[in-house]
């Protein structure tokens, strides 16, 4: 008897499954169940990390049972493998820690890092990586190399979302350091017992990892993910024209939010019967996310035929000292551009006094201030808009600057909302209300799978918007009577195609395209083309 192994990949290895001859697979084993029964042993844990932990096993051991059991049941196992759980997952990750996965490279490492990267096993297939130096992660702070579950977390919805190949992908976590404390003091943290090294030493570690990253692997794509603000900003203005790169945090968010933020705007201008360009924003947070979103909404004025210098009188912001104005001094660099300098008062602290004096349309939060949307500041904003929108964006939810709950009772149920984390729908005055996941997972996908088949240089502005456009119309009728302002994640593989042609057609426009092959394809042909392309679990 022949015994038959089918090959699989798991973790950049190649291993082999017993693919069902007798003797050796239960008499009844039945594979189409077999999705059934994980599913079952999944929703037999009772704790989110447990599952967690489940979930990560079952990707190392069946990449093809856990993409398919992922596809079938999205809304279920995203907020498990990815926002929130992955935040709970992160911080234990030394603790809940059982085998390798993805690539690891400290400052050890530096004037060596080329040799590192050559142990990665599947060099020729890589197309994609997510790196984070884990100094902020999520609303967390800094987890050091307990970062590298985002980016686990991150490619595992690239795989899911988007369809690209397992093998494509690599997470990796830069390990330069940690400033927790706790983190150093515990026996079991895996990464380096030192502070995170000086800003100038840094950009040296990061300058070699740039170059021999591109050097190995000439077709891949870099996300940052989670550096912390300045970082953030530092690294995508350092490499965003010198190699495919863009931030998630700053970019990816931006992007969402920007499409949801359109849907938003046009049902508040049909109830309020003001135009689009007189949207007034009010940023709560003035990270690199919220300087991020800021920056991108721009372009919604813009898109409406403002000049950039007005879109940019449309946006004030609000951080830990009040409102963002030029005279109150010595502000970090990325908030001066959005600082006002129409008023020049005692500094703005209290929230409910800034809405009051900029009546926004729209109030939005970055700060991972829980809580900070209280009761009283949701009425005022309904008080002043038919239809307010409000997006509480931090993560993970329990950073959430208010729930939906909360935001639908104190707006009477006029709310549009989105947050950053997952919330519970809302049944309110006899119709079930919907809130919107205003998160970067609806962008990178399609952005990545757009970028990586059109095998782009660089990862323009304009492909990033275009990301957002197509997400904002990628709603299908039903999805708009219900008034939501994301489509429904389920359907998320047809989105990220959609959002893939518009990218790629971006990168055509904007020249930094080495697929001359896909210019001359009509949107249909592309669209098919790019579906084509999507892995799809083998069950
Ligand atoms: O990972 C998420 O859910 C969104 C994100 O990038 C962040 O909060 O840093
Ligand atoms: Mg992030």
């Amino acid at each position: 008897m022949t015994i038959i192994l089918q090959p699989y990949w798991s973790n950049g290895v190649q291993k082999l499954k017993v693919a069902g001859p007798p003797g050796l697979v239960p008499p009844a084993f039945n594979e189409s169940l077999h999705v059934e029964r994980a599913l079952d042993q999944f929703r037999s844990k009772d704790q989110p990390l447990e599952k967690y932990i489940f979930l990560s096993r079952l990707k190392n051991d069946d990449p093809d049972l856990f993409y398919k059991l992922c596809l079938e049941n999205m809304s279920e196992i995203t907020p498990i493998i990815y926002t929130p759980t992955v935040g709970d997952a992160c911080i234990q990750f030394s603790h809940i820690y059982r085998r390798p996965e993805g690539l690891w490279i400290s400052i050890m490492d530096k004037g060596n890092i080329k040799n590192v990267i050559k142990n990665w096993p599947r060099i020729d297939d890589a197309r994609i990586s997510v790196v984070t130096d884990g100094s902020r992660i999520l609303g967390l702070g800094d987890l050091g190399v307990n970062g590298m579950g985002i980016s686990i977390g991150k490619l595992s919805l690239y795989v899911a979302g988007a369809g690209i190949r397992p093998l494509s992908t690599i997470p990796i976590c830069v390990d330069v350091g940690t400033n927790n404390q706790a983190f150093l003091d515990d026996p079991f943290y895996l990464g380096l017992r030192q502070k995170r090294i000086s800003e100038p030493e840094m950009d040296e570690f990061m300058d070699e990892f740039m170059h021999e990253m591109t050097q190995a692997f000439p077709k891949m794509m870099i996300q940052f993910e989670d550096f912390s603000t300045d970082k953030a900003f530092r690294y995508l203005d350092r490499y965003r024209h010198k190699y495919p790169v863009f931030n998630d945090d700053i970019q990816g968010t931006g992007a969402v939010v920007l499409s949801g933020f359109m849907n938003a705007a046009k049902l508040s201008s049909a109830a309020s019967g003001e135009s689009l360009d007189s949207h007034r924003i009010l940023f709560f947070g003035a990270g690199s996310a919220g300087v991020g979103v800021a920056m991108q909404l721009q372009s919604f004025f813009t898109l409406q035929g403002l000049s950039v210098e007005q879109a940019r009188r449309r946006i004030w912001l609000i951080d830990s000292q009040g409102l963002v104005y030029e005279s109150r001094g010595r502000l970090a660099e990325h908030k001066k551009y959005f600082a006002r300098n129409d008023y020049s008062g005692p500094p703005m602290t209290n929230i409910l006094d800034i809405i009051d004096y900029v009546k926004p349309t729209a109030l939005l939060g970055l700060s991972t201030i829980s809580g900070a949307f209280t009761p009283e500041v949701i009425q005022l904003m309904a008080a002043i808009n038919p239809k307010p929108i409000i997006f509480p964006l931090s993560n993970p939810v329990r950073l959430s600057e208010c729930s939906f709950d909360d935001a639908v009772t104190n707006s009477n149920g006029t709310v549009l909302f989105a947050s950053g984390s997952p919330f519970p729908a809302q049944r309110h005055s006899g119709r079930v209300l919907h809130p919107g996941q205003g998160n970067n997972m609806y962008i990178f996908p399609g952005l990545g799978l757009g970028a990586i088949l059109a095998r782009a240089t660089q990862v323009t502005d304009s492909m990033v918007e275009a990301s957002s456009l197509g997400l904002a119309d990628s709603l299908t009728d039903d999805e708009r009577a219900e008034d939501l302002l994301y489509p429904r994640v389920e359907r998320i593989r047809e989105i990220s195609a959609h959002i893939a042609v518009q990218v790629i057609r971006a990168t055509q426009k904007a020249g930094v395209a080495r697929s001359p092959d896909l210019v001359s394809m009509a949107d249909p042909a592309l669209l098919a083309f790019v579906k084509r392309k999507m892995w799809n679990p083998s069950l």
